[in-house]
């Protein structure tokens, strides 16, 4: 079941000449129990994405749903299954966070007093320094227990980790990846971290030009994008005019809907040269072996080289 869904959502900022159009249909599924980080260049309209997402702006066109509800119309027992972090604790400066957390817990059924005060003894979060005091990676922490202390069954995260230190990232992600074994709680993320994301996410979804251009399993786009060093016995420049090989600007189909090996960017120098490859298959590695009349190495990417590589 899908607890989350975007279906050709598009969503522009500004009139006349400031008209921008950010996401140009964005095609998104976020399975119950499931962990997804989002990752995409900076302004490529991640925070868009999720606020969209989320019923925080409207979409322009498509459908954006939360729990199966049009997430714009969402209902309050819809909201109550939610938590979400914003990028910036931007409202409630004056308040304290033991001042915002008894304001929020107001608001939910489920708040639970007891594993608030765990977060508050894990994160050390002074309950009565005023908001507008703390530094940005405090802010972040208090942030962070706002949007869990209900137990929520999803939780949209933006960037939450941007501003902790290495230990207290560690142990956030260790609290996300206890939430989703003990809870099957259902999380989407946007960072830059990679690292991060391969520690708690199964599944990433890649943010490019307006749309999702991949979306799926870390583990199955490790294996289908490979970089391939090639060693060759003849000019290779040659060999990619000939072969009309060019770098792919968009990858505007995801790995599952295109199926056919394909060139995302290379570079060759004299008889050397690296490619790397979508849809990763041995059968045609060969093909080009005999054709390139060459010996080829098959590299892993790391999925940071792999996001980099798709960004060129
Ligand atoms: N309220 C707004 N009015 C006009 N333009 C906006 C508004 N909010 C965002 N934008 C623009 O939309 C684009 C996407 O912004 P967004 O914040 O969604 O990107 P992002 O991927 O989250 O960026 P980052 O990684 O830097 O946080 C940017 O070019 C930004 O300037």
């Amino acid at each position: 079941m899908n607890i989350l869904s975007l279906q050709n959502v598009h969503k522009a900022y500004g009139k006349f000449s400031q008209h921008k159009e950010v996401l140009k249909g964005v095609d998104l599924e976020l399975k119950q129990g499931s962990v997804m980080g989002l990752i995409g260049a900076n302004g490529s309209g991640k925070t868009t994405l999720l606020k969209t997402a989320l019923g925080l702006l409207k979409a322009d066109q498509g459908q954006a749903q939360v729990f199966s509800e049009n997430s714009w119309n969402m209902s309050a027992d819809c909201k109550q299954k939610l938590g979400y972090v914003a990028q910036k604790l931007d409202c409630f400066q004056w308040m304290t966070p033991k001042q915002l957390f008894d304001y929020t817990g107001a608001f939910y059924q489920n708040w639970d007093k007891n594993k608030v005060a765990d977060l508050i003894k894990k994160m050390d979060v002074d309950l009565k320094q005023k908001i507008s005091n703390m530094s940005e990676g405090q802010c972040q922490h208090v942030s962070i227990i706002q949007a869990l202390g209900h137990s929520p069954e999803l939780i949209v995260l933006d960037e939450p980790v941007a501003s902790l230190d290495p230990a207290a990232r560690r142990s956030f992600v260790k609290e996300l990846i206890d939430m989703n074994l003990d809870n099957q709680t259902s999380i989407l993320f946007s960072t830059h971290i990679t690292s991060d994301l391969e520690r708690v996410a199964a599944e990433v979804a890649f943010l490019k030009s307006g749309k999702i251009c991949y979306q799926g399993n870390i583990d199955d786009l490790k294996e289908n994008v490979v970089r391939l060093l090639i060693k060759s016995t003849q000019s290779l420049p040659e060999i990619a005019t000939s072969l009309e090989l060019t770098n792919s600007l968009a990858l505007t189909d995801s790995l599952e809907r295109t199926k056919n090996p394909e060139v995302i960017h290379h570079d060759f120098k004299g008889q050397h040269g690296r490619m790397t490859v979508k849809n990763f298959d041995a059968h045609q590695m060969v093909m080009w072996q005999k054709e390139f009349n060459a010996e080829i190495t098959v590299e892993a990417l790391s999925l940071e080289d792999i996001f980099l590589e798709l960004n060129a």
